[in-house]
């Protein structure tokens, strides 16, 4: 499966994108908060440096939960059963999601002040 078309891997990812909304709460959940932020941003009309980094910040934050899903959707599918490795695995994919919400809303309060 390696060395597909462009159009292929494209459609791959959307399918990816399609079935992680489908599925993951929090997904869905860090989606309409973005697209709060656009909301915000769309209001507010700041200056471009802020565009730049409230669409950064979201897309990292939603980067952060895909990745967390995946690798929960994998640990599940390999091992089904409890292992403290895979809590382990899944405990650090969530504190990565963590990481970037505690950023995110850094960034927040850091435009709220500026
Ligand atoms: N197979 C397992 N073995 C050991 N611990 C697990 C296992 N699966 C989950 N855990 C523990 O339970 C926690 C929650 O796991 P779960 O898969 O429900 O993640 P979640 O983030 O709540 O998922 P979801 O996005 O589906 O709500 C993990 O972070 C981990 O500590």
């Amino acid at each position: 499966m390696k060395g597909q078309a462009f159009n292929k891997r494209l459609r791959f990812a959307l399918q990816g994108l399609y079935v992680a909304f489908c599925r993951e709460h929090s997904v869905r959940a860090h989606l309409l908060a973005g697209s709060g932020v656009i909301l915000v941003l769309l209001m507010t009309r700041p200056p471009a440096i802020w565009w730049a980094i409230a669409i950064l910040t979201v897309g990292v934050v939603l980067m952060a939960e895909l990745l967390n899903a995946a690798l929960e959707t994998l640990a599940d599918h390999l091992h089904p059963e409890q292992h403290p490795e895979i809590g382990a695995a899944k405990d650090i994919a969530a504190g990565a999601v963590l990481i970037a919400a505690i950023a995110a809303a850094m960034v927040a309060v850091a435009f709220w002040l500026r």
